[in-house]
């Protein structure tokens, strides 16, 4: 946990509240202390301390306006700050099925751009409470000074409140749409730079420019509505306010032509009018607070993604890591995209998952491990319920490296040491051995300490530092999913040995697409749309045509099918 985890409480928002208060207050006493000084001045009177009063509250005024700036600047970062921290930690912890829907593009726009107009809520909050008591506290003055002029001023208040009203509930609308398609240009932007490399090659620049910029149309007239809405409540209350301010200016003159109101009476009332009738600038705040809504409302679903709940029970220490799938089901938009029943993968085995394309070997992977639940039947490993396990246990005990692996930042040697547990130097070196990756980190150029981001790595050479990454912290169980598919024959070859060797022992499920993979392991799962049509020694399933036709090597090796080989009951 780092203190961003913790929320910033209501005590910033309430420091720029009570000052921009005060700023507000020095704001509606000046006219008073102003008049005064008028009056006295006009009667030859000693006007001197109400003179020093008035620049005092002037100086006061632009003081406390100084510090209500730097209290919402404070706020304001305090607040994005654990918005953002709270969505990225979400997202982070979220069943990584359940994230999938939101492209990086509109997650970025919202831990980013959504991020900072929710932390702007609780400022702008505070400065919406307060555009209301300059007006207030002056109207409240002004009856003080002249109640005529104050019920001429009131009169017109309604209109204003009636302009902000309708200004909130359009823009409301206007900004959730705004946010939406800004986020869908940003996730568009986002998978077109992921695939630069086919675009330039296709020639199809062009084509992807318009793609991307398709919906600027839409986000530009957004755009446009909300700035019209906001003009337009700003040009109302603008024709309201000097219409206002005419009113009470005659109504003040008539009381002062009566006798009912001296000189410095009239410019005080008629700097009120002013100040009354200035709640029109509320919609400025009014519009930050409803656009900051709307935008905790995109980070929020971030961070209420569905996270895997955890048990409280451990491994049997020393288990062999016996894997077993029990009446597993996996469904996916309706269908059924794994099925498997009765698969029993002995502690200490290697097990090579084959299949067509899109047959559900990295679906079994993720239910293996449980990176995600099967929507029915169990997973067991040494007995236990993987949904069972702590946290911890699982984590511990089951390690995996994937195709394209996800190193983060950091030196090579840090990359490849994160995990559960702490790992010596010796132990990082260990590992990146064990993956062949040992002679190419050497070369670059701070071999180890080389920052990964800037490494110049080739695909294989980064997916090799994945291998290693899962071999430095492998359990009793290490699923490899695709995860050497960059790498040569050769080098997959030595890999494999070192696996078999230099790696804490245990089960292996390694997703194979090659047949020489597949004969090396002890055991093959072998997997058809979505179902388990065999488990058994690549040796046996090589006898059947339709299991040669996996690798595409139907015509090779042409043996009788082998009718007995089957999913273990
Ligand atoms: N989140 C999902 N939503 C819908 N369908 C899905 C989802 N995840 C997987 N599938 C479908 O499940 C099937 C199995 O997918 P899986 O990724 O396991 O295939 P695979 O055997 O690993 O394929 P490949 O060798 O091409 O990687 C596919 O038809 C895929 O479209």
């Amino acid at each position: 946990m780092t203190d961003r985890d913790t929320s910033p409480g209501r005590t910033p928002e309430l420091l720029v509240l009570l000052c921009s208060t005060a700023a507000a207050l020095t704001a509606v006493a000046q006219p008073f202390v102003l008049g005064r000084t008028l009056d006295l001045l006009l009667r030859h009177g000693d006007a001197g301390h109400w003179l020093a009063l008035s620049a005092a509250l002037l100086v006061l005024e632009l003081l406390l306006d100084s510090l209500t700036a730097l209290l919402t600047g404070y706020c304001n970062a305090g607040w994005t700050a654990f918005v953002r921290t709270r969505a990225y930690a979400g997202l982070l912890r979220a069943v990584p099925e359940r994230a999938r829907p939101y492209p990086p593009g509109d997650v970025g726009t919202r831990i980013t751009l959504n991020a900072t107009d929710a932390g702007g809520t609780p400022a702008a909050r505070a400065a919406l409470a307060v555009s209301l008591v300059t007006p207030v506290g002056a109207l409240v003055a002004l009856a003080l000074v002249d109640v005529w002029v104050a019920a001429c001023v009131l009169t017109g208040l309604p209109a204003l409140a009636l302009v902000l009203r309708a200004f909130a509930r359009d823009t409301g609308a206007s900004v959730a749409a705004y946010q939406r398609v800004q986020a869908r240009i940003a996730a568009l932007l986002l998978e077109t730079l992921g695939g630069a490399a086919t675009i330039a090659a296709a020639g199809t620049a062009a084509r992807e420019r318009a793609r991307v910029l398709a919906p600027l149309p839409e986000l530009s007239a957004l755009g446009g509505r909300m700035w019209a809405l906001h003009g337009r409540a700003l040009a109302r209350g603008q024709v309201l306010v000097p219409l206002l301010a005419v009113a009470a200016t005659a109504v003040g003159g008539l009381r002062l032509a009566a006798g009912s109101l001296s000189v410095g009476g009239l410019l005080a009332a008629c700097r009120y009018a002013q100040l009354a009738a200035g709640i029109g600038a509320a919609a400025t705040p009014l519009g930050a607070l409803v656009r900051g809504r709307r935008a905790r409302e995109r980070t929020r679903v971030l961070e209420n993604l569905p996270v895997l709940p955890y048990g409280t029970r451990s491994l049997p220490v020393d288990g062999p890591g016996d894997l077993e799938l029990r009446g597993v089901r996996v469904v996916r938009d309706g269908r059924t995209v794994l099925s498997a029943d009765g698969v029993r993968v002995p502690g200490g085995s290697t097990v090579a998952v084959v299949g067509r394309s899109g047959a559900g070997k990295s679906v079994l992977t993720a239910v293996a491990g449980r990176l995600v639940d099967p929507d029915e039947g169990q997973v067991l490993l040494d007995g236990i319920p993987l949904d069972e396990l702590t946290r911890e246990a699982l984590r511990t005990e089951v390690a995996y490296a994937f195709e394209r692996p996800v190193l983060g930042g950091g030196t090579v040697a840090e990359a490849v040491a994160a995990g559960p547990r702490p790992l010596t130097p010796g132990q990082v070196r260990d590992a990146v051995g064990a993956a062949g990756a040992d002679t190419f980190v050497r070369r670059l150029p701070l071999g180890y300490d080389t920052a990964l981001p800037t490494a110049p790595l080739s695909g294989g050479e980064y997916q090799r530092l994945g291998l290693a990454r899962a071999f430095a912290h492998a359990g009793r169980l290490l699923v490899m999913d695709d995860a050497t598919s960059s790498l040569d024959t050769a080098t997959e070859y030595a890999v494999d040995t070192a696996l078999r060797g230099a790696v804490r022992p245990g089960t292996r499920l390694i997703v194979a697409h090659r047949p020489s993979a597949a004969a090396r392991a002890d055991l093959v799962v072998w997997l058809e749309d979505g179902r388990v049509r065999a488990v058994a020694p690549h040796h046996e399933l090589w006898r059947r045509a339709t299991y040669r036709a996996v690798f595409g090597a139907e015509e090779a090796a042409p043996q009788r099918e082998s009718p007995s080989v089957k999913a273990r009951p």
